[in-house]
């Protein structure tokens, strides 16, 4: 039976990095585990489309640029990342249902976060100022050991969930351990899951406890708000003056709009979403970055210098200061192609037979995604590709008719690292100006170094994951008068 469901796979013709041989395939997928760079670089070197085992599936890989391109092209009756998401995290059973069914937060944050995000600009601002000062409380004497990822995330969670559901939850310890511990959940789901055969998955999918554990440990931490927002909109309506600018009342207002009411619980399971959405991956993409300048300190003068020259002529924080930082845009534009979240990204599902450029016909049900890493480190994409170069981007932008390419939030089918096209990341518009006043904030206060200077800890790749080291400790020294 294995041997005639092998001879007759669907995706036989396409070329197979690793075994496709029955059970010896399991071994490929145990090894994409821990060597997922590895086996995605051999697949781009040698083909334009090829198959890598998971435990649960085959993933179909496009190589290069223009492949890159073709996939984010397909309408999304042809290739959906919806579905591409949903079978790959299994939204409905380690998040909820509802989610995927009415995703008003998307709405919210395309249309109302990124648009409003020079009002909330002076809240993140703050937060992270006030979490900076409370999680890294180093003097001018001496070097103080922080765990950078850990430390980071701290910050992330609060600046990020000061535009989420405002103060003082943002700074709720109970609320943020939950926040923090549900990605942890999704990915823990996610794991099980994948070690489950998928027609035994709708019956153990459902029995996966974490997300009914974090909503209803959620649940009474939120209430009294969602309460008071929701008598302030019954009686206010939305013209109300000083109604809450964030993630959740914009939520709030979507889910009236398409008249779904005040639907409590998909407003619980919508803030844990968004911060299983940003939390992570902000996070990771900081600490990534944080790890070149600690590495190699002489970084810190010019993004240092630059901060000051902004603040000054701009008059203090603001989204345009931000917008004019253009050194540390592009130092961390550098360490998100050096480094990156994930290996892969443009996820798409096939709805229907499709036949790609090169002739590879791709089966409705495959599973297709973009070798991120890979095209990141190409040479025809890059020069030098496998050298950090903390202002490529900001020279890039210095060229004529330039300068409004190359910006951290940019993508094209080199730059995939928010991903690319209809489905692009919509959240690094907000992750971007978080991350530069981060950046930002830490150059004006610290120096920061590695005990051993010049030696960034190695990424950690766990499956398509791109981890910096989590235990590695940064040592901060405040500046004086910072
Ligand atoms: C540096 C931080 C971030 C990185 C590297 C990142 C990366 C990505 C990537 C690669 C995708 C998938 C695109 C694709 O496969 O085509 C994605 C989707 C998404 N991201 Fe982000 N993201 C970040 C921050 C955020 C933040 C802060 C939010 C929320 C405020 C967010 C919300 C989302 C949402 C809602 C989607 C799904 C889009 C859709 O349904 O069309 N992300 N992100």
């Amino acid at each position: 039976l294995f041997f005639l469901r092998w001879r007759n796979h669907p995706l036989s013709h396409i070329p197979t990095i690793g075994t496709s041989l029955p059970i010896l395939s399991y071994v490929g997928a145990f090894r994409f585990i821990h060597h997922a760079r590895d086996l995605l670089q051999e697949g781009y070197d040698k083909y334009r489309v090829f198959r890598i085992p998971m435990i649960d599936r085959w993933l179909v890989v496009v190589s290069g640029a223009e492949m890159n391109e073709e996939l984010r092209k397909f309408p999304d009756d042809q290739m959906s990342f919806e579905h591409a998401v949903e079978e790959m995290v299994h939204t409905n059973w380690t998040i909820q249902p509802d989610i995927s069914r009415y995703p008003v937060h998307v709405t919210a944050i395309k249309e109302k976060l990124t648009r409003n995000l020079a009002v909330v600009t002076p809240a993140i601002v703050n937060e992270v100022q006030l979490a900076m000062d409370e999680l890294i409380p180093a003097t001018e004497k001496e070097w103080l050991p922080v765990t950078g990822f850990q430390t980071m995330m701290k910050i992330v969670a609060r600046a990020s969930n000061r535009i989420f559901v405002g103060e003082p939850l943002c700074r709720n310890k109970e609320y943020l351990d939950i926040a923090v511990g549900f990605s942890n959940d999704v990915i823990k789901g996610t794991a099980v899951l994948a070690f489950v055969p998928a027609f035994l998955q709708p019956i153990v999918g459902p029995l996966l406890p974490w997300p009914r554990w974090a909503k209803r440990r959620m649940y009474p931490i939120v209430k009294p708000m969602l309460d008071e927002r929701r008598n302030q909109l019954d009686q206010q309506g939305e013209g109300q003056a000083d109604k809450p600018n964030d993630c959740l009342q914009w939520s709030m207002e979507e889910a009236r709009l398409r008249g779904l009411g005040h639907p409590e619980d998909l407003l619980v399971q919508i803030i844990l979403v968004l911060n299983f959405t940003a939390l992570h991956t902000s996070t990771i993409s900081f600490t990534h970055a944080l790890f070149h300048l600690a590495a190699n300190p002489v970084y810190i003068q010019p993004l240092r210098e630059e901060a000051e020259r902004v603040l000054q002529a701009e008059g203090g924080w603001s989204k345009a200061a931000l917008g004019r930082m253009t050194k540390i845009d592009s130092f961390l534009k550098e360490s998100q192609r050096a480094n990156g979240v994930a290996g892969i990204s443009i996820f798409r599902r096939a709805m229907k037979d499709v036949t790609l450029s090169d002739g590879t016909y791709i089966p409705k049900g495959t599973i297709l995604a973009a070798a991120t890493t890979s095209t990141h480190h190409d040479e025809r994409n890059y020069e030098n590709p496998d050298v950090f170069d903390p202002l490529r981007y900001s020279r890039l932008r210095e060229r004529e008719n330039e300068s409004t390419k190359h910006h951290y939030v940019s993508t094209s089918a080199k730059d995939i690292g928010f991903g690319h096209g209809k489905h692009a990341c919509p959240g690094r518009f907000f992750a971007a100006n978080e991350l530069k006043l981060m950046m930002a904030n830490l150059v004006l206060k610290y120096d920061v170094k590695f005990q051993d200077e010049g030696q960034r800890p190695e990424n950690e790749w766990l499956s398509i994951n791109v981890m910096p080291c989590q235990t590695a400790q940064v040592l901060f020294r405040r500046r004086a008068a910072s």
